[in-house]
């Protein structure tokens, strides 16, 4: 269900703006320039505080504790797409797209790496998994800059998170039970917001339509894309939270992460 480009919906966005016409091969349903010219698409913009200042803390508190260096990474990987996604939105430029796009992908390894190497001895290194998650991360790069197929990207992420859902299971399942709640909650929370990007994908002409005769705030409410971002961006800091409590139980350290709103 691939996004659609502007110009295959009834766009009512002003012609210009500060970034000049995008060059992204995505653009997607807010408006472009609509509540600044300074902006692309303001809200898909904005809403990524909530992907970059969160993981940010945490990735504070989790260097603060001392805890493995490789949680501080999956926390900073998850601040770095919601800083790429920030400067997409804000430009709807193609250089810009990869900053969003790729780290998406390397981010979503380190967390399969966290998630696989949570049942071994402390501080050891799998230098085996690294090369072959850097391999397919540098494998995607290339395919995704000479093939610039967004499809592409989204089958590849895709993949990487079903790994990651099909891990989790095992864990919750067979080894501890009692963090399924947080599991669930990390992935209905992940699943919420991908249902909301395709509503914003599949609805957008209807969407555009109603915000017309909406009042600005509730139309705002609308951008369904930017909900993804706070929903998915939710789910993934849950997601390393489970991952950093299944770490700190196995090496039988009394687990300083607690599960408040951010870590
Ligand atoms: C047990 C829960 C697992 C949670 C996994 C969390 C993995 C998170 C990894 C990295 C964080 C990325 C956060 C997403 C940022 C989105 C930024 C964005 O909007 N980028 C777009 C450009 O603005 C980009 O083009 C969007 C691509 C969207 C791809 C959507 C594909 C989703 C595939 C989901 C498959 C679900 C499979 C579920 C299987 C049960
Ligand atoms: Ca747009
Ligand atoms: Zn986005």
């Amino acid at each position: 269900m691939a996004p659609s480009v502007s110009h295959a919906h009834s766009d009512p966005s002003p012609p210009g703006g500060f970034w000049g016409p995008p060059t992204s091969t995505l653009d997607w349903c807010e408006e472009n320039y609509f509540v600044s010219v300074f902006v692309a698409e303001f809200w898909n913009t904005v809403s990524n505080l909530l992907m970059i200042l969160p993981p940010i803390y945490g990735a504070i508190r989790t260097s603060r504790d001392g805890l493995e260096t490789r949680y501080v990474f999956a926390f900073l990987g998850l601040a770095a797409v919601g800083v790429g996604s920030w400067s997409f939105h804000m430009t709807l430029q193609y250089e810009m797209q990869l900053l969003d796009e790729l780290p998406m992908i390397y981010s979503c390894c380190i967390f399969v790496y966290c998630l696989l190497e949570c049942f071994k001895r402390e501080n050891s290194i799998n230098y085996i998994m690294i090369t072959i998650l850097l391999g397919f991360s540098v494998a995607v790069t290339v395919v995704y800059l000479l093939w610039t197929e967004p499809v592409f990207h989204q089958v590849m992420y895709g993949v990487l998170v079903f790994c990651l859902v099909l891990r989790s299971m095992y864990v919750v399942t067979w080894v501890y039970p009692w963090l399924r709640p947080l599991c669930y909650t990390s992935l209905g929370v992940f699943l919420l917001g991908f249902i909301l990007w395709n509503v914003d994908n599949l609805l957008c002409d209807t969407l555009r339509a109603a915000r017309l005769r909406l009042p600005p705030v509730i139309g705002a409410v609308t951008q369904f894309h930017a909900w993804w971002h706070i929903f998915t961006g939710f789910g993934s800091h849950l997601h390393i939270l489970l991952s950093l409590q299944t770490r700190a139980t196995y090496l039988k350290r009394r687990p300083r992460v607690k599960v408040r709103m951010i870590l």
